[in-house]
């Protein structure tokens, strides 16, 4: 199969906008059988319904496949299941970052006095987001029924080059055994006989059921755990704007309670929150967006035959100094703060055709809206409740660069680092 690579910005765009030749589904589906869905059901899952069926409206008579997507966006764009969804998160970190809770569940803790806490950032940020994750969207329900469920995902999530270079099952154990697990947890908890009719009246069973939302699993917590982990080990290494970013998030408290979390999503009044949470994309982002070339079709004048595949390699994008500005490889959240005067990139840089963080399209990530929320949210609040400080003076970790992921980049093994949390003496308002 041949691979056709797009460079230019502008043709990326008529791959986005192009959904009759050119399928997302494929990929979809690839990945789906990697995981053990049958033919059948991934038959199943993309033949188009009744437009009157019971149950999530369908005007259009689209597949499940197709229906699950709206269903993520129905649930995760903004509007009221947003909000509730933002709600839960909220109440989850508020909980979830105080001494009493970190000394509770952090067993890989470097050390513990009753003032202080010792964690290494990468495994700390892993094992909270995907916990965080976990619990909102499935509930107490699955915390219960796998409690080794965040372990495993993050040896799995780790390791999974392994499966999108398709390595054979005799190498790749080690990251097929936790898969394995998640799933036998999430068939686990969706034997509740009430949970997801829809697939059930489409004769999908239990263990189909599981792989399925495997996928949805992995989508929430892969790369917000590594997203939260680059933007607090940027700020780390660059105290200046580690204190920035607590004096313009300080007005969303009162005492050590976030009572505005909306304050710092609004761009217009933390600034350098929406910008390092750009520029931390932009830096720590390694996806690409792939699509099958169902029927012959042009893209910037050239010619692309069927049953290969076109991909958009997002990092290329973000990386164009002419789009960007100078120092690309330099960790500069100013970049997006440029007024248009000349001298910096352009304002309203994120509606530029070269920035693709989530992808674009009919496919563009439909839980953006959350992981911005989640993310600055509990940085936030860390910073608020503790002061954070390396231990040692650690060198910056090198990103994985050399194996394959779907979103942001892994560490270096042997590049985690250590911080000391210690609680903030007192907070003023
Ligand atoms: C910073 C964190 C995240 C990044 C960088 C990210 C990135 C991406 C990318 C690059 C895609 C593929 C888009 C394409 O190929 O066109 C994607 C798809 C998706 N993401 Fe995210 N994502 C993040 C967080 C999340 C979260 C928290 C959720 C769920 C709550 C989520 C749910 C999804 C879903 C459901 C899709 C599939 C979209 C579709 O096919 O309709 N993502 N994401």
């Amino acid at each position: 199969m041949t691979f056709y690579v797009v460079t230019s910005a502008k043709h990326s765009a008529e791959v986005y906008r192009n959904t009759n030749t050119l399928s997302f589904e494929n990929f979809v589906q690839g990945l789906m059988r990697t995981n053990g869905n049958t033919d059948r059901v991934i038959r199943v899952m993309y033949a188009a319904l009744p437009n009157n069926k019971p149950g999530f409206p369908n005007p259009q008579g689209d597949s499940l496949g197709v229906l699950a997507q709206k269903m993520h966006i129905h649930q995760l764009h903004p509007g009221e299941n947003l909000v509730s969804l933002q709600k839960a998160v909220q109440v989850w970190i508020s909980g979830n970052v105080t001494m009493r809770a970190l000394q509770e569940t952090c067993s890989f803790a470097k050390s513990k006095t009753p003032s202080s806490i010792e964690m290494p950032v990468y495994q700390w940020c892993s094992n909270y987001f995907v916990r965080l994750g976990q619990h909102v969207y499935f509930g107490q329900t699955l915390d219960d029924i796998g409690p080794t469920l965040t372990d495993d995902f993050f040896v799995f999530d780790e390791l999974i080059w392994k499966m999108l270079y398709q390595y054979p099952s005799f190498l790749s154990h080690d990251m097929s055994r936790p898969r394995t697990r998640i799933i036998a947890s999430l068939k686990q908890y969706f034997q509740a006989p009430r949970r997801n009719g829809e697939m059930r009246a489409l004769g999908i069973d239990d263990e189909d059921l599981a792989v399925l939302v495997f996928h949805l699993y992995f989508a929430i917590n892969t790369n917000t755990r590594k997203t939260v982990f680059w933007l607090l080990t940027y700020l780390l290494h660059n105290p200046s704007y580690l204190e920035a970013y607590r004096q313009e998030t300080g007005p969303a408290f009162q005492g050590h309670d976030l009572v505005d979390p909306h304050y710092i999503q609004d761009p217009a009044k933390c600034p350098l929150v929406d910008a390092v949470w750009n520029e931390t994309l932009r830096l720590s982002g390694w996806s690409a967006s792939v699509r099958l070339v169902t029927r012959d079709t042009v893209i910037g004048g050239k010619r692309l035959r069927a049953g290969h595949r076109v991909m958009v390699p997002h990092r290329l994008l973000h990386f164009d100094e002419a789009v960007f500005g100078a120092d690309i490889h330099a960790f500069w959240p100013e970049r997006w703060m440029a007024k248009g005067d000349g001298e910096h990139p352009p304002a309203n840089l994120t509606r530029s055709p070269s920035w693709r963080p989530f992808g674009a399209g009919k496919t563009m990530c439909s839980g953006r809206f959350l992981a911005r929320f989640s993310v600055t949210t509990l940085v936030a609040t860390l910073l608020r409740r503790f002061n954070v400080e390396l231990v040692g003076s650690p060198k910056f970790p090198r990103a994985d660069e050399g194996r394959p992921v779907l979103g942001i980049m892994s560490i270096k093994e042997g590049d985690d680092f250590t911080v000391r949390l210690t609680p903030m003496e007192s907070v003023s308002n």
